[in-house]
C-alpha cells in the first residue's frame, strides 16, 4: 500500500522513517529544500512539492501539518481521498470532514518515537478504516484504539506531548548528578539506562509497587522522594496533563 504524507516537518519525517520499512511512502510539502533533505536522510521516500490543485483521489493521506494550517492546505486539495489519517492535535473529525474530502476519516496521535519505530499511538474514527489504521501505526510502534475524541485529546496530553515531559525529567536528573559532581557524559549514560530499565519494569509492575520496592526505610531513595514531594512533582505532572488536554480542546474549538 502507498501512503502519502502531507507536510514535511518533524512528525512527517518521524513517521516516514518508520513507515518506509513496510510501505511505499510519498511526502508532499511546500519547502523543496526541506524535502530534498528528507530525501537525503530517507532515500526510500518519494518527494513532491504541493500543487495549487493537489489531486488526492483514492490516496491514503497522513495529514501532518500544523493545526492552524488545515484550512490553507485543504483548499489546495482536490478529489476524494480513500482514507484521511490526521495527526493534528485537537482538530476534530467534524472539522476535517468539512474541509477535506475522503471516504473514511481517522484521527491519530502518534509521538516522535515513531522515528525509532516506538511510537505510542492512540487512534479513533471511522470503524471501516480501523483495521488499516491499526496496521499502519502498529508498523511504527504500539497502538490503542479509543471510541471518543475526548479520549484522544487526553491521550494527546500523555503520549503525544509526553516525550517532552520525560525529556525534561531526564535532563533534570542528569543536571542533579552533574551538580553533585558527576561528569556529564556519565550522568547522561546513566539516565538513559535508567529510562530503559524502568520502562521494562513498568510494563509488568504497578508504579506504586515499583516505587515501594526501591524505597528502603530511612534510605537514600526515601531521602530523594521526600525532596520530590517538596517540589510538588506529582501535582505538576497532573496539572501538565490537564493543561495539555485543555489546549487540545481549545485547538479543536477553533
Ligand atoms: N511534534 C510532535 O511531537 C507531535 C506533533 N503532532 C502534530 O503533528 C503536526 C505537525 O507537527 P510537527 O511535525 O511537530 O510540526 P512542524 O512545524 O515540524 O511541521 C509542520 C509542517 O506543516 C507544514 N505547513 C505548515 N503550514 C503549511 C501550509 N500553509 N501549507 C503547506 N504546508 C504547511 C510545514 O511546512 C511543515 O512541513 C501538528 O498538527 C501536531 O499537532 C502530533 C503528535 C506529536
Ligand atoms: O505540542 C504540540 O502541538 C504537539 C502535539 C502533540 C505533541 N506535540
Amino acid at each position: 500500500m502507498k501512503l502519502t504524507l502531507i507536510g514535511n516537518g518533524i512528525m512527517a519525517q518521524s513517521l516516514a522513517k518508520g513507515l518506509v520499512k513496510n510501505y511505499e511512502v510519498e511526502m508532499i510539502g511546500r519547502d523543496i529544500d526541506k524535502l530534498r533533505q528528507v530525501k537525503e536522510k530517507i532515500p526510500e521516500v518519494s518527494i513532491k512539492i504541493i500543487d495549487d490543485q493537489e489531486d488526492i483521489t483514492d490516496k491514503n493521506i497522513l495529514f501532518c501539518v500544523k493545526p492552524y494550517a488545515l484550512q490553507s492546505v485543504a483548499v489546495r486539495l482536490t478529489g476524494k481521498a480513500n482514507t484521511l489519517y490526521s495527526i493534528l492535535a485537537g482538530t476534530k473529525l467534524e472539522s476535517l470532514k468539512k474541509q477535506i474530502s475522503a471516504k473514511y476519516y481517522i484521527r491519530t496521535m502518534p509521538n516522535v518515537a515513531a522515528s525509532v519505530s516506538m511510537s505510542m499511538t492512540t487512534i479513533t474514527g471511522d470503524n471501516e478504516a480501523k483495521m488499516s489504521a491499526l496496521e499502519i501505526f502498529n508498523a511504527i510502534g504500539k497502538t490503542v484504539w479509543v471510541n471518543t475524541e475526548k479520549q484522544l485529546d487526553i491521550a494527546t496530553a500523555i503520549a503525544g506531548c509526553g516525550p517532552a515531559y520525560l525529556a525534561i525529567i531526564a535532563e533534570a536528573i542528569a543536571d542533579g548528578a552533574v551538580k553533585a559532581g558527576l561528569e556529564r557524559h556519565i550522568s547522561t549514560e546513566l539516565v538513559h539506562g535508567l529510562f530503559v530499565g524502568t520502562s521494562a519494569l513498568l510494563a509488568k509492575t504497578h508504579p506504586a509497587i515499583l516505587k515501594d520496592s526501591v524505597m528502603s526505610p530511612g534510605g537514600t531513595t526515601a531521602a530523594g522522594v521526600g525532596a520530590i514531594e517538596e517540589g510538588n512533582v506529582r501535582n505538576s505532572m497532573i496539572k501538565a496533563i490537564q493543561a495539555a488536554y485543555e489546549k487540545a480542546e481549545e485547538l479543536g474549538s477553533k
